[in-house]
């Protein structure tokens, strides 16, 4: 095993984003983002401001909290919806190109069943963050759906856990992690069978398939709350037009992953940040550097 992970160089691939002069709506993929539980509702929107800024055909946030389950004035383009018990329904009814669930997801009995849901979907790219990476360190019937999911259909579930999702899901600390995220990325693919991320300075991506690569853009003014709520709307808009562009979800993970820190040093150069540097003009900046890189 080479202890040194290669650089991430994915930004080549966004050429295959271009788009045709004919194309419509539906060849930029269909999108279901599910969480936003009561007082976490700002996580889903700011998944979801990044997907449809990311070039998402369709947007559907599946929100948990009732109270912010309708149209939201200043976004009016992303179609919110309240998640109930019946989702299993409402994804078949939906028939995405990507599910993500977990930003703000909370652990309640019906954020469970979502991820039940979410997991029970076959095939198509699954984004599995926050909030629904602790619900699976917290049960060995969601972990073997995962994994299941995963001998199924291989290379169509991505994890994006922080290291601190990543040590309760390694049943381990914080600094465990941290002190060889090289080891700790090894186990957490071995464990879920999936694409892993391995967030914070220097992510690592990894997976069945392929050694860790190594994003080494980016900077500490991405320690902000929703930044990584950001990268998992980002990954599901890139897979989503990636159905039909010929990139899949371990590309798009690439891409999401350099696109989201290269944004962040870019806001940085400009004197927008370090400090005070939000993932809502993140989410702009990553939409001006895709379109100039296509
Ligand atoms: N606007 C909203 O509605 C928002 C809602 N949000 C929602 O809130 C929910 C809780 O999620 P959360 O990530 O905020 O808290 P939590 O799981 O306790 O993890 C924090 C701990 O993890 C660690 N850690 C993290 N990064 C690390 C690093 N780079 N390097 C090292 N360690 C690192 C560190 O652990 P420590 O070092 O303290 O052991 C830290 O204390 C979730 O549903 C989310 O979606 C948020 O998205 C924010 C915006
Ligand atoms: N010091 C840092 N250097 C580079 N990237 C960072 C740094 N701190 C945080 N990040 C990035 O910011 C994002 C934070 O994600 P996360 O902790 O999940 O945020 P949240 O749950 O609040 O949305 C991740 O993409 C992570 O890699």
């Amino acid at each position: 095993m080479n202890p040194i992970p290669a650089t991430l160089d994915t930004l080549k691939l966004i050429k295959f984003l271009k788009r045709e002069p004919a194309e419509h709506k539906g060849n930029a993929g269909k999108v279901v983002l599910i969480g936003g539980a009561p007082g976490m509702a700002g996580a889903l929107i700011l998944a979801g401001n990044a997907c449809l800024h990311l070039g998402a055909g369709w947007t559907i946030l599946e929100m948990l909290d009732p109270a912010s389950a309708r149209a939201d004035a200043s976004q009016p383009e992303l179609m919110i919806r309240l998640a109930r018990l019946d989702i299993q329904q409402s994804l078949a009814n939906a028939k995405p190109d990507v599910i993500a669930i977990g930003p703000g997801l909370g652990k309640s009995e019906l954020a469970s069943c979502c991820l039940h849901a979410a997991l029970a979907y076959p095939s198509i790219p699954l984004v599995i963050d926050a909030d629904a990476l602790n619900l699976i360190s917290e049960s060995p019937e969601l972990l073997k759906q995962l994994q299941i999911r995963n001998q199924q259909f291989p290379g169509s579930t991505v994890l994006t856990p922080h290291p601190g999702e990543a040590a309760k899901l390694l049943q381990s600390t914080t600094e465990k992690v941290q002190s060889d995220r090289m080891k700790s990325i090894h186990q957490l693919v071995e464990l879920t069978q999936s694409i892993v991320v391995l967030k914070g300075q220097h992510t690592l991506i990894a997976s069945p398939a392929h050694p860790p690569a190594q994003c080494l853009a980016g900077n500490p003014g991405m320690g902000t709350g929703g930044m990584g709520d950001v990268l998992t709307g980002s990954i599901a808009a890139i897979a989503g037009q990636g159905v039909r562009h010929q990139i899949n979800l371990w590309q798009a993970t690439g891409i999401a992953v350099e696109l989201h820190a290269c944004a962040a040093d870019s806001l940085v150069t400009k004197g927008v940040g370090p400090i005070g540097l939000t993932p809502s003009e993140t989410i702009l900046e990553m939409r001006s550097l895709l379109n100039k890189l296509l």
